[in-house]
């Protein structure tokens, strides 16, 4: 007599009602990898002469002023002595925002020339493109500045995601991630009350000030990321974008 074992059941999937899901990039939609390994490894070798060649423009000139008063350097400081602290808050993943400006700016270039491609989990794509045809909504708040978020969803190894995204945040636009005012913010720009709306991402800290801002919040922990089966609070916790269903109210 041969018994047969019966498949593993499906588990039910995470259901949340939401008008608008805003994500987060590495660890929740990226891999983190990806990001500190291709991405940094073409911005590092660009940053000083990005930001000598572009001393005129706005937010590079305000990014170095940044790192200077940030790192307590000497007003006349080099771009050698700025750049030496770029590159060893790039060596701690520090999310700071003059470097999120100088990075982005040289990120777009190079998905503008094709130099650089996007990375997103398998899992992912067809989710945001399902949720979108079903009327959710989809944002994103990233600490990556909105420079890069927006060719790194037009270049993407499925081709063009923009036209998917009603909305991109960053640390200027919104505020720090781990901040509750940020997330109000967000939902004030979207026009959409904080329970409607539902952060996606791996972070502790963000999903507190989500959380504190009265968002819904799924916590992703991923295996390989830097917050895999970290301390969530009371978030529910997934693996993957497979395990959740969003649903416009
Ligand atoms: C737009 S790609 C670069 C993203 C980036 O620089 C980054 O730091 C992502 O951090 P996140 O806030 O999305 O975890
Ligand atoms: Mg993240």
């Amino acid at each position: 007599m041969t018994i047969e074992n019966p498949p593993a059941p499906t588990p039910d999937p995470l259901m949340v009602t939401a008008r608008c899901l805003v994500v987060d990039l590495e660890g929740t939609t990226s891999a983190a990898g990806f990001i500190l390994g291709d991405l940094y490894d073409y911005a590092r070798p660009r940053l000083a002469a990005w930001i000598d060649e572009h001393a005129d423009d706005a937010a590079i000139a305000e990014a170095r002023e940044q790192v200077i008063r940030d790192a307590s350097l000497p007003a006349d400081a080099t771009t050698d002595a700025v750049v030496a602290v770029l590159h060893e808050w790039m060596e701690q993943d520090v999310k700071a925002t003059p470097l999120k400006t100088i990075q982005g700016q040289i990120w777009a270039e190079g998905f503008a020339r094709d130099e650089i491609s996007s990375h997103f989990f398998d899992d992912v794509i067809p989710k945001l493109r399902d949720w979108h045809e079903h009327g959710v909504a989809l944002a994103v708040f990233s600490s990556g500045s909105v420079a890069s978020q927006v060719p790194w969803f037009r270049h993407s190894p499925d081709g063009d995601l923009t036209p998917l995204i009603t909305d991109y945040f960053d640390t200027i636009k919104a505020g720090p991630k781990k901040e509750a005012a940020s997330y109000d913010a967000i939902a004030s720009a979207l026009g959409i009350p904080a329970e409607e709306l539902v952060f996606f991402t791996d972070n502790p800290g963000e999903i507190a000030a989500a959380l504190e801002a009265g968002w819904q919040v799924v916590a992703f922990s991923r295996e390989g990321e830097p917050f895999f089966e970290a301390d969530f609070g009371t978030a529910s916790v997934v693996t993957s974008f497979a395990d959740v269903e969003v649903v416009a109210p």
